[in-house]
């Protein structure tokens, strides 16, 4: 298989073609396999496992269909043989009044079994019709349940996520393989009962049925390879002109597209992309065409060769003129089931690629599961201990912790500081019970968490962190969601509203609290990135003020988005939530809000290195201090402050 060409355009923007670290890629050593015997050795499995989650759906609707396409085999056969009893009386003996008096039983017996047969099918596509939607809800929901329950270790695992992402094509699979199952069992069906009737009427009729519809079974098996293989490797060029046109038509991207004239330049390069791939799009329908032609050609000379076996069989008396009409009509038919059945099984593999991940996705999940059930978490801990605590990313060399022990007391604010990347963010997941510390303990009192109910631990610990999420329903339900189990009128929510001194944003909005705040929805209202933080306060204060058990908050980098009066708003109020069954942790590059902390902790490189109050810190010299005092370097008076020295590369402006 010829990998595309790389256009000058991809050349230019990328450096060269763009693969995607996606799952689609894992169909690469699938595709080569996509041949007319794997196709039919995987079929058995494949359609046992759609069929039992069509089973788990809905069984009556299932046997509907298998009955109903039953059904319609056994007509059409009776169908065929009232034909070969219409053929014999027609070419029979007797006056032509006797003649059309013997034909009419089989005329009526062929409608009748007519009749029935499209009844039969119209239940069968209904059913069929009903079974689709539920395949693919069950799909659908076991794949978001699984990604929603997994540790969030292996969200993070690159490999994981691909199989997330890839595992998504699975559900709309498992639905059009029901539709292919159908249609395949049909075209089987029909097939065996037209090869009875077939062999019923004369033995050599069988093979010459199988010679007429196997060159185009081989012309559609080999379209669809083709174009399968085709889409697969020209999938990472469609992606990268996609990336370019949304590119040009994204918010965040429009002003430079703008301003800096990327507009026309990207679009001349979409342009340019998007003729090489039309160009593989020519390659395949001519590609298509020779190969249509070829098995018709083949099928044809197949055609010709039966009819002559039968004009040698009429002439030498071993086949009736009756029996030769009904063959035609049977050999006709016969070839069209044959050639739907290949390209249905050809389907069925195809959407099988798709349907194996997303039950490989579930498997791994399944393993990856956080584990439900465990000890309940005390009521009252008195502190939460972090005791030499490690923590290295499965795809690092370095530890993100090394041997971290610290002490959150309940009624105290402790922050931890230290330099970008010094493994703040993940020892506020590790004390969240998000990350299970590869060598340590996290103690709740005298519970270790890894003996604890993972979900109770969760339920003893609220998050705020900068990039917290702006969920797009209204701002009550953005408050509520800090815990959504629990039900709250706008009444309810206000406290937490005046807490995070929201009431000015909310009087803003066009309906109060019932605003939504999304702005791809019609209607609705879109908050600044400091507007927002505020509502993402009340959020945190709103679950804090539902629980009376000991908890902990963890607040990472609250103000960034904060005017600076905000700010030292938000830190005043951050202190309030520290209650004597709260220990608040905060984490910040605004040493301004450090300050008050009542122990401050510095990790660099993953380990603690300092820690003490403010005061403490500052007086032994040491990180702590030298952070300090560069950021209040920068609110001295003018002159005080060390001029920037002169460039060291020339500036050409
Ligand atoms: N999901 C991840 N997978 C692999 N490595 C990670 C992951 N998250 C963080 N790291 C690495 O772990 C180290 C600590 O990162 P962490 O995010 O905890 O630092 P931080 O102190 O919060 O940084 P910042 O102040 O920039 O937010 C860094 O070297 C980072 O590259």
């Amino acid at each position: 298989m010829a990998e595309p060409e790389v256009s000058d355009a991809e050349q230019e923007l990328f450096g060269g073609p763009l693969r995607y670290d996606f799952g689609w890629s894992e169909h690469e050593r699938a595709r080569l396999d996509l041949t007319m015997m794997s196709a039919l050795r995987s079929m058995p499995r494949l359609v046992g496992a759609t069929l039992r989650m069509a089973w788990q759906a809905d069984r009556r609707a299932l046997l509907t269909v298998a009955i109903s396409e039953i059904g319609q085999g056994v007509a059409a056969a009776v169908g065929l043989l009232a034909v070969n009893s219409v053929m014999h009386a027609l070419l029979g003996s007797g006056t032509p009044g006797q003649r059309l008096h013997a034909v009419l039983p089989g005329l009526l017996v062929a409608a009748g079994a007519a009749v029935v047969n499209s009844g039969l099918a119209g239940w069968s596509t209904s059913r069929a019709g009903r079974l689709e939607p539920l395949v693919e809800r069950i799909a659908t929901t076991q794949y978001l349940a699984a990604a929603a329950s997994v540790e969030l270790e292996a969200i993070e695992d690159p490999e994981f996520r691909r199989l997330i992402d890839v595992a998504q094509y699975g559900a709309g699979s498992a639905r059009r393989m029901i539709g292919a199952c159908v249609a395949a069992l049909n075209g089987t069906i029909s097939l065996i009962s037209t090869a009875g009737v077939l062999t019923l009427l004369h033995p050599v009729l069988l093979p010459m049925l199988i010679l007429i519809a196997a060159p185009r079974g081989w012309g559609a098996m080999r379209v669809a390879q083709e174009r399968y293989v085709s889409v697969m490797s020209w999938i990472e060029h469609v992606r990268a002109s996609r990336l370019i046109g949304n590119l040009l038509t994204e918010r965040t991207a429009a002003q430079e597209v703008r301003i800096h004239a990327v507009g026309p330049f990207l679009l001349s390069r979409y342009e340019r992309m998007a003729e090489s791939a039309e160009a593989e799009q020519e390659r395949l329908a001519s590609s298509k065409a020779v190969t249509e032609w070829v098995a018709a050609a083949l099928s044809g000379l197949a055609m010709a060769a039966t009819y002559a076996a039968m004009f040698l069989l009429i002439m030498s008396g071993h086949m009736s003129l009756a029996v030769a009409g009904t063959a035609v009509i049977a050999v006709r038919s016969g070839s069209a089931s044959l050639g739907a059945l290949v390209m249905n099984v050809n389907q069925l593999h195809e959407e099988s690629l798709y349907v194996r991940d997303h039950s490989r996705f579930l498997d791994e999940a399944a393993r990856r599961t956080i584990p439900s059930g465990g000890h309940s978490v005390p009521a009252q801990v008195k502190q939460v201990v972090l005791d030499q605590v490690s923590y290295r990313y499965p795809d690092r060399e370095a530890p993100a912790l090394d041997a971290v022990s610290l002490t959150l007391p309940m009624g105290s604010v402790t922050a931890v500081v230290g330099e970008n990347g010094s493994g703040k963010s993940t020892l506020m997941k590790v004390l969240s019970g998000l990350l299970l510390p590869q060598s340590g303990a996290v103690l709740w009192g005298d519970a270790d968490v890894a003996s604890l109910d993972r979900t109770e631990v969760f339920d003893r610990v609220a998050l705020l962190t900068q990039d917290f999420q702006r969920w797009p329903v209204t701002a009550a339900l953005n408050i509520r969601i800090g815990r959504p189990t629990q039900e709250a009128g706008p009444e309810d929510l206000q406290p937490s509203v005046d807490y995070a001194g929201a009431g000015p944003v909310v009087a803003k909005l066009p309906d109060g609290l019932h605003s939504l705040l999304a702005r791809m929805f019609r209607g609705a209202s879109e908050l600044s990135g400091g507007e927002w933080q505020k509502i993402g306060l009340a959020r945190t204060h709103w679950r804090s003020s539902t629980s009376d058990a000991d908890s902990v908050l963890i607040v990472d980098e609250p103000t960034s988005a904060l005017d600076p009066e905000a700010e030292i708003a938000a830190f005043n109020r951050i202190r309030r939530l520290a209650a004597p069954n709260r220990a608040v942790v905060l984490v910040t590059h605004r040493m301004s809000g450090v300050r008050h902390a009542d122990r401050v902790y510095v990790l660099h490189q993953g380990q603690l290195v300092e820690h003490g109050s403010h005061e403490e810190l500052m007086a032994t010299q040491g990180r702590y201090a030298s952070m300090f005092d560069a950021q209040a370097a920068q609110y001295a008076p003018a002159g005080t402050i060390p001029r920037p020295g002169s460039p060291t590369v020339a500036d050409p402006a």
